[in-house]
């Protein structure tokens, strides 16, 4: 087996994910694709890569301390050397500093030769100095405080401050930085909880039936489990727990004709089929062609027949498909600020306007898809944020303008501690333990 360099591949994931704004997830499997990786390694990589991400503002103020040149000047390549080994310093007791220094210069000499002696010099200033690098504290300045110690841009947390107050806002940055439980769904049409959680120990896989969602395994450990022939032979599909209640809230029947008008890469959209018994219609669109695919190796996979792809905009409408749905999803295309656990990067890749163009992509998508929906059927508006102009915001403008639509309660949809005194469900990261995410239900009036 070809032994991998962790440090080098971990710095070529995070230069991926700041050059191309890729997404860790995948910078992370288009670098691994293909290479026998030890587990020892993947472990490394993915503990560099997601502990880079999450602390990144909190090592480049350590990094501006120590620098004489500008954090501008620095070259981004060597800059993320120098976080990788100063995360190593900081956080990964296991390595010692001298090897975190060692790898650190070996690694820049193959990338920028001449960059060596500026790297060894922070890093060694560092483990000198670093008792005497102060942030600021709470009190001296709550909004830099915050951004620093917890790696958060001034917008966000400004922008949070403002809407949920200190002590939430605190909570939720530090929600934000934990590392979240890994949960699969069993596909019923194939098996069994237990013969899976049989199947999963079996190949060495940490079980966790701690679980609210019926259908979900936790699972904890970092084998690449999409290489695995029970995962090729479709015994389940990877979805995080939060984003299988949506499913549930819709209630899909056997038989029934569900539209889902954002579909890929088909989490949503499978669970659906297998809630229907592989019985009924499900039109599922996306306006990528490419993601498509992704849905339909899924649903091959998992052994579904009822899923037909369709490449359209939700943002047109279609009149060929005014008032024929049972069922209608729109799981929008969202800020993602409430996967930020999942997804460090969108931290620095999301901008405080986007927010904004969003809200008004996301009504006019609702509003479209309404329209597909049968009298006396079903319309759920899902999404993986916490902004409420993205959420209940959304929700208040197309009821406004939507008379023949009533917001349906969805606590008996709702695991028991999820159920709440308000009809929709907004999950947060620091209250409920999952990712953030607003479920609503909407029924058209007979
Ligand atoms: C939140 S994701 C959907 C996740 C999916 N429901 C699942 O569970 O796997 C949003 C999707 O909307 C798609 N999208 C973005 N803009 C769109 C548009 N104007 N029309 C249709 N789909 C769109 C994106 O390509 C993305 O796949």
């Amino acid at each position: 087996m070809e032994k991998i360099n962790a440090r080098k591949c971990a710095y070529h994931i995070l230069i991926d994910i700041e050059e191309n704004n890729a997404y860790s997830n995948i910078a992370m499997n288009r670098q691994l694709k293909g290479k026998s990786v030890e587990s020892v390694d993947r472990r490394l990589i993915t503990e560099l890569v997601y502990g880079v991400l999450e602390n990144k503002i909190y090592l480049d103020f350590m990094i501006g301390k120590l620098s004489k040149i500008k954090m501008k000047k620095i070259d981004p390549k060597v800059l993320n050397i120098l976080r990788m080994g100063l995360y190593q310093l900081i956080y990964l007791d296991k390595i010692p500093s001298f090897a975190a220094v060692n790898e650190s210069v070996k690694l820049v000499k193959k990338i920028d030769f001449k960059a060596s002696g500026f790297v060894n010099g922070i890093l060694r200033n560092f483990i000198r100095d670093r008792e005497n690098i102060k942030v600021p504290t709470l009190s001296e300045n709550q909004v830099m405080h915050l951004c620093i110690t917890y790696s958060h841009p001034k917008w966000m947390v400004e922008s949070w401050l403002k809407e949920f107050g200190q002590d939430f806002t605190i909570a939720l940055l530090k929600a934000n930085n934990e590392t979240p439980k890994l949960s699969v769904r069993m596909n019923t049409l194939k098996t069994t909880k237990k013969e899976l959680v049989e199947k999963l120990i079996r190949q060495g896989i940490d079980v966790f039936e701690d679980t609210y969602v019926e259908e979900a395994i936790h699972i904890g450990n970092l084998k690449n489990i999409a290489e695995m022939e029970i995962y090729k032979e479709g015994f389940f599909q990877i979805q995080d727990e939060s984003s299988m209640l949506v499913a549930h809230v819709l209630d899909p029947k056997p038989g029934e004709f569900v539209i889902d008008v954002c579909a890929a890469p088909g989490g949503k959209t499978t669970h659906i089929a297998q809630l229907m018994k592989n019985k009924g219609k499900i039109l599922a669109r996306d306006i990528y062609e490419h993601k498509l695919k992704l849905i339909n190796d899924n649903a091959k996979r998992l052994g579904i027949e009822i899923i037909k792809t369709e490449v359209f905009n939700a943002k047109e409408t279609d009149e060929n498909l005014y008032g024929q749905a049972d069922k209608v999803l729109v799981d929008a295309p969202c800020s993602g600020l409430g996967i930020i656990r999942r997804k460090p990067e969108l931290k620095y890749n999301k901008k405080p306007e986007d927010t904004k163009q969003l809200a008004k992509l996301q009504l006019d998508i609702l509003n479209n898809a309404s329209n597909y929906v049968k009298k006396d059927g079903i319309l759920v508006y899902s999404t993986c944020t916490i902004e409420s102009q993205e959420n209940i915001d959304v929700i208040k403008k197309f009821i406004n303008s939507h008379e023949d639509f009533e917001i349906r309660d969805i606590n008996d949809y709702l695991p028991i501690n999820f159920r709440g005194e308000q009809k929709i469900l907004q999950l947060y990261p620091n209250i409920h333990g999952t990712d953030g995410f607003f479920i609503c239900k909407l029924k058209k009036k007979a």
